[in-house]
């Protein structure tokens, strides 16, 4: 049985994964961890979700939690996830990252910590999303510049990073088809007298409102045609069921940085 600790229990993927850890075959929730003086810390998980009670107190001592943990699923914010990834790598976890939003900086101390145990980071843990970027990479290296890379993506109005992570995901795998860097492409922030598009740049732009679980376009337009790849999230129980596949894989693997692309076996 593996132990698994859910980090920002009390978030719209934290509650999906509570759900989703309690439920699935040959994992245990050990713990849920909340932000330092969270109304929940102390409470059951289940009753403070407003269900049944699980019998697994809610905590916000990241320490005690993952001391019995084989692994830690963090859907928080980066600086939350930086400090569980020190202490995650301390008591040998594995950490499986959901979050996004990263800075450069912030990725340079997850591969820190990844020297001393395994963590899988996606900004998607959808097995489709994870499908498609290999579908848009293989669609990138077929078309040449004549066709316009746009990646279209729209989310709740809670959101807080932009573009999303599965936007940057799918604007690598385009880059990556193009054989080029992302980084010198990309063209992500548009308003007023921009010019002309540049040819070769790959584009994004983001929707914000309502309660849009995840939307995204990965468009091809050229001459006479647009060729578009699409992914639609109509439930959070997919990103939680990946995390929670991922969380059994890293079991087995050495420490280092590993993505869905690797759980899934589609490499
Ligand atoms: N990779 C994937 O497949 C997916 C990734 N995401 C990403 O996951 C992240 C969370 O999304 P979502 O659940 O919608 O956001 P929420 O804001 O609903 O949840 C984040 C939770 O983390 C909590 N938190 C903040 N700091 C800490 C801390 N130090 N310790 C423990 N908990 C903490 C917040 O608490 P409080 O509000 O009290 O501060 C909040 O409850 C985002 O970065 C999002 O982009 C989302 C869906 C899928
Ligand atoms: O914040 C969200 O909600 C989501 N975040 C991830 C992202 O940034 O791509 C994944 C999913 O689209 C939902």
């Amino acid at each position: 049985m593996v132990n698994i600790v859910v980090a920002g229990g009390a978030g719209r993927m934290g509650r999906m994964l509570i759900r989703e850890v309690a439920a699935a075959e040959g994992v245990a929730l050990s713990a849920v961890l909340v932000r330092p003086g969270h109304d929940w810390v102390g409470r059951d998980a289940g009753a403070a979700m407003g269900g049944a009670d699980l019998g697994v107190t809610v905590t916000d001592d990241a320490v005690e939690a993952f001391a019995t943990a084989q692994a830690v699923i963090d859907f928080t914010t980066p600086e939350a996830t930086v400090d569980y990834a020190g202490l995650a790598a301390q008591a040998r976890a594995v950490h499986v990252i959901g979050t996004t939003g990263f800075a450069p900086e912030d990725l340079q101390k997850l591969s820190a910590a990844a020297r001393h145990a395994p963590i899988v980071r996606a900004g998607n843990m959808s097995l489709g999303v994870n499908l498609l970027t290999q579908l848009v990479r293989q669609v990138a290296a077929a078309l040449d510049e004549d066709y316009d890379i746009e990646v279209v993506e729209a989310h709740h109005n809670r959101k807080v990073d932009a573009p999303s992570g599965t936007a940057l995901m799918l604007g690598e795998a385009a880059a990556a088809g193009r054989g080029v860097a992302l980084h010198d492409v990309s063209d992500r922030g548009r308003d007023g007298m921009t010019g002309a598009r540049r040819r070769g740049a790959i584009g994004f732009s983001a929707i914000r409102g309502g309660d849009i679980i995840g939307e995204h376009d990965v468009v091809f337009a050229g001459p006479g045609e647009r060729v578009i790849l699409r992914h639609k999230a109509d439930d959070r129980g997919i990103f939680a069921r990946g995390a929670v596949k991922a969380a059994l894989w890293g079991q087995t693997q050495p420490p280092g940085e590993y993505d869905m692309i690797d759980v899934l076996g589609l490499r």
